[in-house]
């Protein structure tokens, strides 16, 4: 069984300070949604009022369309799992999968069934009377989410816990999660400030600044269509223009900048002060004559080899910064540093956008 989450106009203050600030978000049941943001933007407490350890100063939280406020934790649906495991050193695996079953008074016999349902179903059959030290941070963090999915949780509550795991790992646990995650039909709400882990596991992102939801959507619309200047830098890397827009009315619009005029995608109703103009690098080109528009002569500066792509960071004579990436194929030509090229991109794949703007 999952459960929907609705927040409705969720707002909470520490004093006078506004840590969550009117986030509206429904979360449809089994779904993979992820908060994503850095540090201090107020994911953890949205985690925290979900889950009933502190309550909204404003607004409404429900779960399985049930208002929540005044519930304790223990009331609530919900399973939380943190960074900071606190599995049992003392107890065997099966012990601690099946510890909160204990408490409700679940016979051993049908607590040891269970927990060898759950290893199997995170992929440790065969690790119940294993201890505690004898398992890799992956596999403690696969006990933990049993652990969890033992007293059957409609929410799983998941904050940051693969940020102790080194790369490698936290690459493959990504996966697991995923699959874990389809496997139980359970919703997985899941905060983070790693964008490629959100990117890489969620249905949906939730992408939040300063206590604002600034954009939900999935994830490659999150980063191919970014609705401001925050999402687009947090998720991904750009270069940047500041200029003036001048919308054509067909969704495009010239940008006079002081390295020239360009031309870009421009939503309806962007405005403004602050707007500019962003374009990935992997959609900036590098030639040796200009290519159409939005072409700025440029210095070839470093060059760096990063394997499966190459990083060519270039000035141009009007001393902007363009970055661009080129797929390394292995006969990738490698531009020279001092080299003299021509920067360019293509209008539609680059976006006038706005700083900020919370749904
Ligand atoms: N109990 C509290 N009292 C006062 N301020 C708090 C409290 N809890 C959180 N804050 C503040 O609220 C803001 C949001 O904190 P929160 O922990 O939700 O951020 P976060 O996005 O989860 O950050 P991180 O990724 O670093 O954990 C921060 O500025 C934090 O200092």
């Amino acid at each position: 069984m999952s459960a929907g989450i609705d927040l409705d106009n969720v707002c909470c203050d520490f004093g006078t300070f506004r840590a969550v600030d009117h986030v509206n978000v429904s979360i449809k049941p089994g779904e993979f949604f992820s908060f994503l943001g850095p540090s201090g933007c107020g994911k953890t407490t949205i985690l925290r009022m979900i889950s009933g350890f502190n309550e909204p100063t404003e607004g409404v939280i429900r779960i399985g369309g049930k208002d929540v406020r005044g519930q304790r934790p223990n009331q609530r649906p919900t399973a939380l799992i943190f960074q900071n495991l606190a599995l049992f050193p003392l107890m065997s695996i099966w012990e601690n999968i099946s510890f909160g079953l204990e408490v409700r008074g679940v016979d051993k016999a049908t607590r040891r069934k269970k927990a060898e349902e759950l290893l199997k179903l995170v992929d440790l059959p065969g690790a119940a009377d294993k201890m505690v030290s004898q398992l890799s941070g992956g596999q403690k963090q696969r006990v933990a989410i049993a652990r969890a999915l033992a007293v059957e949780p409609q929410v799983m509550l998941l904050d940051e816990p693969l940020s102790a795991l080194d790369l490698k790992l936290r690459q493959h646990m990504r996966a697991e999660l995923r699959a874990i995650q389809k496997r139980t039909g359970v919703t997985f709400i899941y905060i983070t400030h790693d964008q490629g882990e959100a990117l890489a596991m969620s249905d949906r992102v939730g992408v939040m600044s300063h206590g604002r939801l600034q954009q939900v959507a999935d994830p490659r619309d999150i980063y191919n269509n970014p609705v401001n200047g925050f999402v687009a830098s947090f998720v991904g890397e750009n270069n940047v223009f500041s200029g003036t827009a001048s919308p054509d009315g067909s969704g495009f619009a010239r940008f006079d900048t002081q390295h020239g005029p360009f031309r870009a995608r421009m939503a309806p109703g962007v405005t403004g002060k602050n707007i500019k103009l962003y374009v990935r690098p992997e959609h900036t080109i590098l030639s040796e004559t200009p290519a159409g528009e939005n072409s700025v002569a440029v210095t070839v500066g470093d060059v760096a080899f990063e394997g499966n792509f190459i990083s060519v960071t270039t000035t141009s004579d009007t001393g902007a910064q363009l970055v661009a990436e080129l797929r390394n194929d292995g006969s990738t030509k490698v531009p020279a540093t001092g080299g003299k090229l021509y920067a360019s991109f293509d209008a539609a794949a680059a976006a006038i956008l706005p700083d900020e703007t919370a749904v």
